[in-house]
């Protein structure tokens, strides 16, 4: 067995659709998620017994013990092992950071271990885990444990901009007035040119931006702030927030975007990404 080394990319729910709430108090999601070119790191090695180092520029109050996502997706394995977690996403942010970093050890694990079934149990770890072990353009339905590949979207260019609010996601579907919203259209446009396809993007929602501005106002002002980025052709939340994603039709504009944000919001998280 030797080391191994996993990208976890941040996902980005491009819409989010709560459409109704099961009798557990989960709720019903229809959403189009995709991922960034800009994540955490995952190293993992044999060892004689687990060990989990959190390092990086964003790995401040992320757990260091058997709470932490990637501790719980390797105990699945009951390998021993060390892992040096790389910390780049904010977390409690809509991104899934925490979800795609359990991804990527498992992904990790078993290619160390040689079998790729799933083990039992990654379903207790989060319903964002399923889609960020397909780590591609998805549609995502249930309570997040219906994925499918959704091939042939335009490449697209964002901005992402977290203002350093934790927005907890229980509270977020908590707070939703409305739980029976209309899903997607059964058909998700397949080959279209970026610029149309971000104008029919901007035809859906997410339906917990309102229940998460309630919370957490300072996302309306990502949201505005955003809105107001030369070029920006639409600006929307990730996820139950706070995480909020301009996108744009050129590589360069989300580049100087990103450049005119962090000049802007020194205190924000700002990263350009492509999302695929
Ligand atoms: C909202 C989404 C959209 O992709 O993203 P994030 O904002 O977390 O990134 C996900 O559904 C979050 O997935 P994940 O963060 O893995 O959620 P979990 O740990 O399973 O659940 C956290 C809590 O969120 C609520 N929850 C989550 C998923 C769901 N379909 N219905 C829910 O009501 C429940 O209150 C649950 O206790
Ligand atoms: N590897 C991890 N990275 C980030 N947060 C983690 C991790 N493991 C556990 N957590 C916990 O999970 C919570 C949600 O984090 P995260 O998955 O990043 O959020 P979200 O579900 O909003 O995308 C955090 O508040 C943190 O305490």
């Amino acid at each position: 067995m030797s080391i191994t080394k996993v990208f976890a990319p941040a996902k980005v729910n491009l819409t989010l659709h709560v459409t109704g709430q099961r009798r557990d108090g989960y709720h019903l999601l229809d959403s189009l998620v995709v991922f960034a070119d800009v994540g955490d790191r995952i190293t993992v090695m044999p060892a004689d017994q687990n060990r989990l180092e959190v390092i990086g520029p964003r790995a401040k109050g992320v757990p260091t013990d058997g709470t932490n996502l990637v501790a719980r997706a390797a105990n699945l394995f009951g390998v021993p092992v060390h892992i040096v977690l790389s910390k780049h996403l904010p977390a409690a942010a809509g991104i899934g950071g925490g979800s795609s970093d359990a991804a990527a050890t498992i992904l990790a694990l078993s290619d160390m271990v040689g079998d790729t079934r799933l083990p039992e149990g990654v379903a207790d770890l989060g319903a964002d885990v399923r889609v960020c072990l397909m780590r591609q353009a998805a549609r995502m339905r249930g309570i997040g444990e219906d994925v499918a590949p959704c091939p042939g979207l335009p490449p697209l260019y964002a901005v992402l901009a977290n203002p350093g609010v934790d927005v907890p996601t229980p509270e977020v579907f908590q707070a939703l007035e409305n739980k029976q919203n209309q899903p997607l259209p059964k058909r998700i446009p397949q080959g279209m040119k970026t610029g149309p396809f971000i104008d029919w993007l901007a035809t859906q929602r997410n339906d917990l931006e309102a229940p998460a501005i309630a919370r957490s106002p300072v996302i309306q002002e990502v949201l505005k702030t955003l809105s107001d980025l030369p070029g920006v052709r639409l600006a929307r939340m990730s996820g139950s927030g706070a995480t909020c994603f301009a996108l744009f039709e050129t590589e360069d504009a989300a580049q100087a975007g990103a450049t005119a944000l962090t000049q802007s919001q020194p205190d924000w998280w700002v990263e350009a990404a492509k999302l695929s």
